[in-house]
């Protein structure tokens, strides 16, 4: 029935179909990260392939209590869905390319970037519009330095010393739970993630960049896979998005070569100047914004603005370390590398 030869020659000799696969998505179980598995189950099974997740806990979703950026970072949310493709009971990983870590532990490769949502943070807060209306004492609850330091340049320049910004963990639903219980009056989170689980109707308004610079990679997607399998990176090849995938590279560029974690306040984001690339190979103008500023928040962010023709990864990198290297010369420092495993598995 389904002779992937038959299907390539009826679709037309110049489109040859990859076989159907059948494959296994390992994802996280939070509502946020199970529609990002389904949304790659859904394109996949579009392109005839069969697909299963396997759902598994991380250490980053037990661990609530304390802020991300004390704890170890991004690798928390990646190992154990790693440890499943390394065994073999899982194929491909789905992640918000946010969370992701800068270099991929040996024997895994980025196999695909899509398309990608929002990449603007929201403000959530059923007393203020925004942050001139919040009452006086208000708490804001946001669980990246980025997000606060900006925040409290923000409240700085609106002599609003009587606002407090608190640490909110916790998966979306957590978040919006602990506002709607009044322990904050306002939260700081990504657009992305509130409109991919069809809660956009809570966001009072989005900040543009030029107020808050997302993170690097906010708002995509990656499929992580183990290298060394080249039938599964032809099933993803139709899943990527080229223009996003080109300016991701470019952001991430700047955290690997500031040493990026969520230990220090970090923001790159890269917009295209007129039509972005459609394909591989073809060029567009990438303009690269980035921010860094010390793990103390002491200090307003260092920012730059850099831009240049870019057709492939290499040079969308390339970008990313000039916008790196434009911080350095004002002062930014590199953070020295993290420890291979911050938490490791029998911590206790
Ligand atoms: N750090 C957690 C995380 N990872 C990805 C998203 C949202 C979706 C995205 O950026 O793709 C969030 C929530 C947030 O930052 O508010």
């Amino acid at each position: 029935m389904s002779d992937p030869t038959t299907e390539a020659m009826a679709a037309g000799p110049s489109v040859a179909r990859p076989p159907a696969l059948d494959l296994t998505i390992a994802t996280r179980e939070s509502r946020l990260a199970l529609w990002q598995a389904e949304h790659v189950r859904a394109a996949l099974q579009a392109q005839g392939h069969r697909v299963t997740l396997l759902g598994m806990t991380t250490r980053g979703d037990q661990i609530l209590d304390r802020a991300l950026s004390k704890v170890g970072g991004k690798g928390l949310f990646v190992k154990e869905l790693e440890v499943a493709m390394a065994e073999g009971r899982a194929d491909l990983a789905v992640h918000s390319l946010k969370d992701v870590p800068m270099e991929l532990p040996e024997g895994f490769v980025l196999a695909c970037v899509m398309a990608r949502e929002d990449p603007r943070d929201a403000w959530v807060s059923p007393h203020a519009a925004g942050l001139e209306e919040l009452p006086a004492g208000a708490v804001i609850g946001t669980s990246s330095l980025r997000r606060v330091v900006l925040l409290r340049a923000a409240l700085a320049r609106l002599g609003r010393d009587d606002v407090r910004i608190e640490p909110l963990r916790g998966n979306l639903d957590t978040r919006l739970r602990k506002l709607d219980e009044g322990q904050y009056q306002a939260i700081v989170l990504a657009a992305a993630g509130l409109r991919r689980l069809g809660l956009h109707a809570r966001i009072r308004r989005v900040f543009e960049p030029s107020e808050m610079l997302p993170a690097a990679g906010q708002g995509a997607l990656g499929i992580e896979i183990p290298t060394g399998r080249p039938a599964l990176a032809a099933a993803l090849a139709p899943l990527a998005h080229w223009p996003t995938w080109l300016a991701v590279a470019a952001e991430r560029a700047v955290s690997r070569a500031l040493g990026g974690s969520c230990s220090v306040p970090l923001a790159a984001h890269a917009t295209w100047v007129g039509t972005p690339p459609a394909q591989a190979a073809h060029a567009g103008r990438l303009r690269l914004e980035a921010a860094w500023g010390d793990a103390e928040g002491a200090q307003p962010l260092l920012r730059t603005t850099v831009e240049a023709d870019v057709a492939d990864v290499a040079q969308a990198q390339a970008l990313g370390q000039r916008a790196a290297q434009a911080l350095i010369h004002q002062g930014a420092r590199i953070a020295p590398a993290p420890s291979d495993d911050p938490l490791p598995d029998r911590a206790g």
